[in-house]
């Protein structure tokens, strides 16, 4: 089965804890399209829910899918957000922002009482790092920020090199929220909580993609099926 196809279930299997009335965080990525547009057949059907995107590229999709919208102004607190993760690890800390959106998504995460990442196989792991952790900045003093973030990684035991995200036509990649990112290639987090309070900490750092305590429950999809984890307090 290929990765979309078990992308797509996972999504599929998520819509079995929204129910009618919830104000849902929608999430970004590739995953979280899967959902949006399954939910969107569920809600042209008559399912009554609102979304709180957390990109403009969900918004298009959740506008197009029928999805009624509202901001985090005029529903801030939500009742679940579904959304996908490029790693996560079994206590449910979770890498996000391959998708850039990592600003709004863990403000959106944050608003809601219940997070669900909803993943391949793939992006289930024993410890974080593998996958470069997205940091966003903002573009003023960009090489002090990223000396800075690559000290705060060192600080943490796990030293590597941030480099600045670019899009295919070699320019800065900008998010929503018109910053950069800085992709940090570490290969392993041994102290994800220590290495967050550090990048936290450092001037010009926005947000970082790490998730740590937010998810409650994730819906891993694989060959052999889709299987549920969860954290106490589900
Ligand atoms: O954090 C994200 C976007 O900022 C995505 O959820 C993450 O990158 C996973 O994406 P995909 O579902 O396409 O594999």
């Amino acid at each position: 089965m290929s990765a979309d196809s078990l992308k797509r279930e996972a999504a599929a299997r998520a819509l079995d804890f929204v129910e009618p009335g919830m104000r849902l965080g929608l999430g970004t990525g590739s995953t979280a399209k899967h959902f949006v547009a399954l939910l969107g057949e569920r809600v042209r059907a008559g399912l009554d829910v609102v979304g709180v995107p957390t990109s403009e590229a969900t918004r298009a999709d959740a506008e197009a899918a029928g999805i009624r919208l509202a901001t985090l102004d005029e529903v801030p607190a939500l009742d679940l957000t579904v959304d996908g993760a490029d790693e996560i690890a079994p206590d449910l800390s979770a890498i996000k922002g391959g998708g850039g959106a990592l600003l709004r998504e863990k403000i959106v995460a944050a608003a809601s009482a219940r997070m669900i990442v909803i993943a391949d196989e793939a992006k289930w792991v024993d410890t974080l790092g593998r996958f470069p952790l997205p940091v966003e900045v903002v573009p003023f003093g960009l090489t002090p920020t990223l000396r800075a973030v690559e000290a705060a990684a060192q600080a943490a035991g796990c030293p590597g090199p941030a480099r600045l995200r670019r899009t295919a036509e070699g320019h800065a990649f900008v998010t929503d929220g018109g910053h950069f990112i800085l992709d940090l290639a570490l290969g392993r987090i041994a102290d994800p909580a220590g290495l967050a309070d550090r990048l936290a900490a450092v001037p010009g750092v926005v947000e970082h993609g790490l998730f740590i305590g937010l998810v409650r429950l994730a819906v891993i999809a694989g060959a052999s099926g889709v299987r549920i984890e969860t954290a106490p307090s589900f």
